[in-house]
């Protein structure tokens, strides 16, 4: 399988280098909508056919595999068998969970979440959120889903303004999504989170893959896009959709979805395998 052109000199420039020299290279992706197809029930999510078994091959080639998500790092490891990859590292809710090794570390949850847990529901009715407005309890924040109300965007247009007002009041933040919005606690985001990880492996050699699908992996494509500034070659790919396009507009490569996102790690593994000779 071939690998796809990037359409960018910078894009090129970083999969050159990750072919060349992939034990310096940090590859890392968004889980939901990049690795796993997007469903109507969350609880439903799972990796695409093949993804898993393709970071395994993946994972002794290059310097680090990593996973940054909005799930809790457990979930998103159950979901995508990801503790049968060898050197993976699963950054949960952002970034704040770190699970490595089939151990989770994480900071203390503020009061805040507890209190949008007693007040959500509240806040719905109040709201009139149709049926199929879906609350997700992630633990660390939580979740308002309107993917399975009759008419989502609406759904979630309605709750805008209420949601934030209680973020506010809660000292959380509000994360919007691919029909969804959180309420979570500040101080981390992905472009954080991949900048951490990057620190702890930048070899001579490094180069960075980031692949992401949704608004919350913005700060990872800008972080990447500042290594690159600063001379560590850097990609960012788009698992494409019809619903997000601000990072189709933005990425160095587009693919379709999680089966072209399948593709490239496939693609990825025969250059590297090819040019290792
Ligand atoms: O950072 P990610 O790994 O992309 O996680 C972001 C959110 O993904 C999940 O919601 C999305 O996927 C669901 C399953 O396909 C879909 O039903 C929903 O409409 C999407 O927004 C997850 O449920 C959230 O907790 C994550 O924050």
């Amino acid at each position: 399988m071939p690998l796809p052109e990037p359409r960018s000199a910078k894009g090129a420039t970083a999969l050159e280098r990750i072919v060349r020299y992939p034990a310096e290279a940090v590859l890392s992706f968004d889980f939901d909508g990049t690795l796993a197809p997007i469903v109507s029930d969350p609880r439903d999510a799972r990796a695409y056919p093949g993804v898993t078994a393709e970071l395994q091959r993946l994972a002794p080639l290059v310097g680090r595999l990593v996973i940054i998500t909005g799930r809790p790092a457990e979930v998103a490891v159950e979901y995508g068998a990801l503790d049968s990859v060898e050197n993976i590292l699963v950054l949960g809710h952002y970034g704040l969970e770190r699970w490595e090794d089939g151990r989770v570390t994480a900071p203390g949850t503020p009061p805040g979440v507890a209190l949008v847990r007693e007040e959500l529901p509240g806040l719905l009715r109040k709201a009139q959120a149709p049926e199929g407005v879906a609350i997700e309890d992630k633990g660390r924040s939580l979740a308002v889903h309107t993917r399975r109300a009759p008419d989502p965007d609406s759904a979630l247009d309605a709750l805008r303004v209420p949601l934030a007002a209680l973020a506010q009041r809660a000292g959380l933040t509000v994360e919007p999504g691919r029909r969804v919005i959180e309420l979570r606690p500040d101080g981390m985001d992905k472009g954080a989170a991949l900048n951490l990880t990057v620190a702890d492996h930048r070899g001579e050699h490094t180069a960075v893959l980031y692949a992401g699908d949704d608004l919350g992996d913005l700060p990872a494509f800008d972080a990447v896009d500042r290594l690159a500034a600063e001379g560590t070659p850097g990609i960012t790919v788009c698992s494409g959709s019809d619903e997000v396009a601000t990072l189709a507009e933005r990425a160095d490569l587009v693919v379709d979805g999680p089966p072209g996102v399948a593709g490239l790690l496939t693609a990825l593994r025969e250059e590297i395998t090819a040019a290792a000779g």
